[in-house]
């Protein structure tokens, strides 16, 4: 990744690199990409360390429907298309308004989800992958994809075991079907051009890390 910081002698900064850690719930994407944005301080470089639902007020709300704080008209369950139609438009306001402005001043963003979450998740969800992605293409892709491929059973081992709180999605079968969706999901954003680099989950965490590190060192 390039170095960032400022350009010095009035030269632009260098722009930062837009890396987004993506996998199922249990996957380690949280852990690692804060893991990632520590390596990336230690090597000298201006990180952001960010998720997907954002911190912003989409963000929140779509919080609040995954945790059922907040359900649809009357009580029943949230529309999966509004749903999401939420994904997309805190996605949208997370792009232009937090990362867009941190890669221009020359800082490496690091996003705990993105894009592929949307075509994996939604997709399973509706069964129309396509109509995500166009939906999603306001928000533009990042500079690179780094997907922990773990075992449905193993995420949902690890979930448990951290008791983490059940979201809508975290259900077992429901999970092995966004773990097809994200393979279809990877073909098509690959055809499209997209960096999706494959990473081995289910190896000791400080390994996982070492095998992100090399992946992002390449980019
Ligand atoms: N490589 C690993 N080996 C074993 N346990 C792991 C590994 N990576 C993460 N964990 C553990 O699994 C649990 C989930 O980790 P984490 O929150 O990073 O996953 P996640 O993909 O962000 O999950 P979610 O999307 O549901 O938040 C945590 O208890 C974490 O310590
Ligand atoms: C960005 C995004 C996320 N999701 C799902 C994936 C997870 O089940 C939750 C987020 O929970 P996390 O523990 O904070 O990772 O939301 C989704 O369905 N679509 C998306 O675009």
């Amino acid at each position: 990744m390039s170095a960032a910081g400022g350009g010095g002698r009035g030269r632009p900064a260098a722009r930062g690199r837009f890396v987004v850690l993506e996998g199922l719930d249990g996957a380690g994407t949280t852990t690692q990409a804060r893991l990632l944005g520590e390596r990336l301080r230690a090597d000298g470089r201006t990180a952001h360390v960010t998720a997907e639902p954002s911190g912003g007020p989409v963000g929140a709300l779509v919080r609040q429907v995954l945790t059922r704080r907040v359900t649809g008209v009357a009580g029943a369950d949230f529309d999966p298309h509004a749903l999401a139609l939420l994904f997309a438009a805190d996605r949208r306001d997370h792009r232009a308004v937090e990362i867009d402005p941190k890669l221009a001043a020359g800082i490496d963003v690091v996003s705990d989800r993105y894009t592929l979450s949307s075509l994996a998740y939604q997709g399973a969800a509706l069964g129309e992958m396509e109509w995500v992605r166009q939906v999603n293409g306001a928000a533009g892709p990042p500079d690179a994809t780094l997907f922990l491929r773990v075992r449905p059973e193993v995420a949902l081992r690890r979930r448990r075991a951290a008791s983490l709180d059940r979201e809508i999605y975290e259900v077992g079968a429901f999970q092995r079907k966004v773990a097809a969706e994200y393979d279809r999901a990877i073909a098509l954003l690959r055809q499209a051009g997209e960096s999706v680099i494959e990473i081995d989950g289910e190896r000791p965490v400080e390994a996982v890390a070492a095998a992100v590190w090399a992946a992002v060192s390449t980019l």
